[in-house]
């Protein structure tokens, strides 16, 4: 598939209502608990991560298929999947076997960020379901937060994401929680490559420690930004320039020895909320564009290929 198959009105006669459908699901969903934004707008970088934005991501394991949720960064990690099935019950009630789970995906992650007070953007359409998933890929492609600067920037300039496309889309990280094994490592600084806290408030380390001993407590969980966990803005950014960020790879874009560049970025993002903004919505459909060249089917379910 080549991203310029994608549109703007590709459901318009198939299906006129599913922009509205998915937003009505989100809306219900967000008020319910906003976590569920974040975990929508994660599942969508972990899809188009691996093979491009084809669902791949959603499928179940089954005794002919191994799909990506056992991957490193995916297991005891993703959520949402409950929400992803509820509205594309509501997609195949209204529109049988029409918008794909990789589209419905896609919606979904631009009426989370708007919903939560960030930045809206028309979503190009017209992406199909894989019928395969690559839990290989999913293992060597998806970031991980111990990394450092250069590799992060490698594995976005992998996808045809720039640095600046990095930085920006890192920014999703202003919601939403991470685990004590994602950030165990840099709060207590023993981690090579890590720029070490240095937290405006000792009591914000403290709080941390306390959520992550150094040992046990693996599961327990603290929000990236600190300042407005659900709220999409650029106190992220700001927290960045404070030494703040809770993971490591977080951090990196502002104080990596290499990263001029990325810490000129963040320094911009965290004064000017608007360029931020537009940055992150350029980015997002260009991350959105990462098709799968195999082509592929209307899922039903998006949990199963089709039989
Ligand atoms: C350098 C690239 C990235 C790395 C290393 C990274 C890493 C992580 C990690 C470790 C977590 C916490 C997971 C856990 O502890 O269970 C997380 C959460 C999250 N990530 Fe990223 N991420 C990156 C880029 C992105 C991008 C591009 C987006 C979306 C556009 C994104 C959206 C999110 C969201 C919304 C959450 C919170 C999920 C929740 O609350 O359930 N991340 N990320
Ligand atoms: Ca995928
Ligand atoms: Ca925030």
């Amino acid at each position: 598939q080549d991203p310029s198959q994608l549109s703007l009105d590709y459901y318009l006669k198939t299906c006129p209502d599913a922009q509205k459908i998915v937003r009505a699901e989100m809306e219900c969903a967000v008020k319910e608990d906003p976590r569920n934004a974040a975990a929508i707008l994660r599942l969508h970088f972990h899809d188009c991560f691996v093979q491009g934005c084809d669902g791949s991501v959603l499928l179940d394991d089954t005794i002919t298929l191994k799909g990506e949720k056992e991957a490193a960064q995916n297991v005891n990690s993703l959520i949402g999947f409950d929400l992803i099935d509820r509205i594309k019950n509501q997609l195949e009630s209204q529109c049988p076997g029409t918008v794909s789970c990789a589209d419905l995906l896609a919606i979904a992650a631009r009426d989370a960020t708007l919903l939560v007070g960030g930045p809206y953007w028309d979503v190009p359409v017209g992406r199909k379901d894989a019928k395969t998933t690559s839990l290989e890929l999913a293992n060597s492609d998806i970031p991980a937060p111990n990394q450092g600067l250069i590799a992060l920037m490698t594995k976005f300039l992998e996808k045809g994401l720039s640095v600046t496309d990095l930085v920006a889309l890192i920014g999703a990280h202003t919601i939403g929680m991470a685990r004590c094994v994602s950030f165990r490592e840099r709060i207590y600084g023993d981690f090579e490559l890590t720029s070490h806290l240095d937290p405006t408030s000792e009591i914000y380390l403290g709080k941390l420690k306390e959520t992550c001993p150094v040992r046990g407590g693996d599961d327990n969980i603290a929000a990236m930004d600190y300042v407005t966990p659900y709220v999409f803005d650029n106190a992220f950014y700001q927290s960045l320039v404070k030494g703040d960020g809770l993971l490591n790879s977080d951090q990196e874009m502002y104080s990596s020895l290499v990263g001029f560049a990325t810490s000129d970025l963040v320094k911009t993002y965290a004064s000017d909320p608007l360029a931020f903004f537009k940055q992150f919505s350029d980015s997002m459909v260009k991350m959105g564009n990462i098709t799968n060249p195999e082509g592929g089917e209307v899922r039903t379910n998006c949990r199963f290929v089709n039989t």
